[in-house]
């Protein structure tokens, strides 16, 4: 049977539970995959809604994929017993994304062509194995981020949605960790002891990248600013919807 977890703190289980109701994102009977990489967003996230699955009144399954880019030093197959623990499904797929970049790229950052690479794998799981949902690990602070990427560097009022559908109308993505902040699953992951598989990859790290500047510069404001991040939720709301960029 399986191991249980320390229970998720209860202002991550509230912020989850209102991105949930707000944006309608778990249906009953839905079937959901959850992309984990192994770090504390998509781990916590997998503990969130292995709670929910219990104490929820809403029914859906859950099973974890995890896509291995064969970067060197990103060992996620290590999470294997984890899984097996708690008796969740794992698919676990190996691709050689990096190799591939290098002769497919063009144009790309490394990083725009893996998550791309990554996401097609996703819907490719979904496709194979029945999966309706498609859940991601990204939060509050990765919203921000993104949004000011795209104003600065692109010209658009644009973020990451917390609920859509893919274009080919046959996976819906969700983002439930969207009202959370990179802190709390940062303390929740070291207080339960998740098993955080270090993020190694060189071309992540290789050269400061836009996201960096912008997680500092959001980092400065709010240190003045203690509402900076409420604020820009309540100015993001109307981009988290299906057919905001439409
Ligand atoms: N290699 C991967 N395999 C499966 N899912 C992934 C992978 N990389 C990213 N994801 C999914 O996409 C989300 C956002 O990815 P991102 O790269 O921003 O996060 P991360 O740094 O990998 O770590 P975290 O798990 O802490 O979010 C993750 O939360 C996860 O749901």
């Amino acid at each position: 049977m399986s191991h249980s977890l320390p229970k998720p703190p209860k202002s991550l289980l509230r912020q989850v539970g209102r991105a949930i109701a707000d944006y309608a994102m778990i249906r009953d009977g839905d079937r959901i995959l959850l992309g984990v990489s192994g770090g504390k967003d998509s781990l916590s996230l997998l503990a969130i809604l292995r709670h929910l699955q219990t104490y929820a009144p809403v029914r859906f399954e859950l099973a974890a994929l995890t896509v291995d880019p064969e970067v060197p030093g990103f060992e996620p197959a290590s999470l294997k017993a984890y899984y097996d623990a708690l008796g969740v499904r794992w698919f676990y797929e190996q691709q050689p994304i990096m190799e591939q970049a290098r002769e497919h790229m063009d144009g790309d950052s490394f990083c725009a062509y893996c998550s791309r690479m990554k996401r097609g794998i996703m819907y490719r799981l979904c496709r194979a194995h029945g999966f309706n949902v498609l859940a991601l690990g990204q939060h509050l602070d990765d919203l921000a981020e993104s949004l000011l990427m795209s104003i600065f560097h692109g010209g658009q009022l644009r973020t990451m949605k917390a609920h859509y559908r893919n274009d080919a109308g046959d996976v819906r993505i969700i983002r439930p960790l969207v009202y959370c902040r990179e802190r709390q699953t940062a303390d929740y992951a070291s207080a339960a002891g998740l098993p955080v598989v270090p993020d190694s990859c060189p071309a992540c790290f290789q050269m400061p990248t836009r996201r960096e500047h912008m997680k500092q510069l959001l980092a400065r404001e709010e240190a003045d600013n203690p509402h900076l991040f409420s604020s820009m939720l309540h100015a993001m709301r109307p981009l988290l919807q299906e057919g905001a960029d439409t």
